[in-house]
Formats: C-alpha cells, sequence, structure tokens
C-alpha cells in the first residue's frame, strides 16, 4: 500500500483533533439555526463522519456526487451534476463539507447552484486546502497543505487509497504530467 507515498502530511491523530475542532467551531456558529451537511462524494465519506460526530446539533445530512476530476492528478475544466441533494434547499443553512479544496474549481461551481436555489446561507469546512488556491476560501479549514497530489482519508488517486487513514503525498513517479 505505502509504496505510493512519499511522506505523511497529516496523521491519523492530527485529523482526530481536526474534526474536533471543526465541531465546536461549527455547534457554535449554528445554534438554532437549520443546518443541512451536504457532502460531496465520494471524498467526504471518512471526513463527514469523523466530523459530524463533534456537532452536537440536530443536523440534516444531504449528499451530492460533483465530478471534476476523472481519477488522475490532473485538474479538468468540466464540472458535472451525477446525483443531486434530495430535498429543496431553500431558506435552509448549507454547509458543504469537502476533503480538498484544489484549485476550488468545484466548490465554487456547487456554491453558486446553491445560490440560484435559494439557500439562507452557503458556507464550506474542507478537511484541506492547496495554498496555491486563490479562488475560493473554506469558512472552515482543517489544513492549509502545499500544492501537492495527495492521498488517503477519502482521497483518491485512480479510485484507489481512499481507505489510508491518514493523508499521505503522492510519490512523484506516479504523477499525470
Ligand atoms: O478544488 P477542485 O480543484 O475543484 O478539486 C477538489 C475536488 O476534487 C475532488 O473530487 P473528485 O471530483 O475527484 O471526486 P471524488 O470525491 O469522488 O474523488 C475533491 O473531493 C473535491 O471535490
Ligand atoms: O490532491 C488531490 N488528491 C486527490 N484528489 C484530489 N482532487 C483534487 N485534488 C486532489
Amino acid at each position: 500500500m505505502n509504496n505510493v507515498i512519499e511522506e505523511i502530511l497529516v496523521s491519523e491523530k492530527q485529523i482526530a483533533e481536526a474534526c474536533k475542532r471543526l465541531g465546536s467551531e461549527i455547534t457554535k456558529d449554528y445554534e438554532n439555526k437549520d443546518l443541512v451537511l451536504v457532502g460531496l462524494l465520494k471524498g467526504c465519506i471518512p471526513f463527514l463522519s469523523d466530523l459530524a460526530k463533534h456537532i452536537e446539533l440536530p443536523l440534516e445530512v444531504q449528499y451530492m456526487i460533483v465530478s471534476s476530476y476523472h481519477g488522475g492528478t490532473a485538474s479538468s475544466n468540466e464540472i458535472q451534476i451525477k446525483y443531486d441533494l434530495e430535498v429543496p434547499i431553500k431558506d435552509r443553512d448549507i454547509l458543504l463539507v469537502e476533503d480538498i479544496i484544489d484549485t476550488g474549481q468545484t466548490i465554487k461551481a456547487v456554491k453558486k447552484l446553491f445560490e440560484t436555489r435559494g439557500a439562507k446561507s452557503i458556507k464550506v469546512v474542507s478537511l484541506l486546502d492547496k495554498k496555491d488556491n486563490n479562488n475560493l476560501k473554506a469558512e472552515y479549514v482543517g489544513f492549509t497543505i502545499p500544492n501537492k497530489f495527495v492521498l488517503g482519508y477519502g482521497l483518491d488517486f485512480q479510485q484507489k487509497y481512499r481507505n489510508l487513514p491518514y493523508i499521505g503525498v503522492l510519490k512523484k513517479e506516479f504523477y499525470d504530467k
């Protein structure tokens, strides 16, 4: 498994601490609000699951599949909605849950879509945010990371390695370019 990993960037322990910290901030900020966590599949699964345990509110969880990457390490300009929310979000407080903001393209497109649907508020929590992303900043960020391709804890390389309990950096020899 580890022959594709250059180094561990964020350990299991650091991830657990970040989930706790972000969960308590969100709990404070969303008291008495109608909070809907919207997880962007598939990468959000471990993070959403661990984060939600630290949000002490009666929240709702919804999922979407929005894709801008196709298994490799290079970004494509296309955004596709492959699976949509089950409910209308008009007048609701939406917190988008992401594993990573890389170029910011995905989250920017989803935010724009939710604005047109009349959400009351739309914020973003992301476990990781790449340093070079100047597109869109999340309100809640676990770790700002260098501009390297990472995998593990939900993040894939060619659809594999999402099950690693930590965030690792992909070895250079595996990069597309
Ligand atoms: O900021 P961006 O450059 O748009 O990249 C970030 C997006 O790319 C990944 O999703 P992907 O489309 O690979 O789907 P996945 O969650 O199923 O892996 C990741 O989970 C984010 O949603
Ligand atoms: O660094 C990354 N790793 C895995 N998936 C991704 N999707 C956007 N950036 C990344």
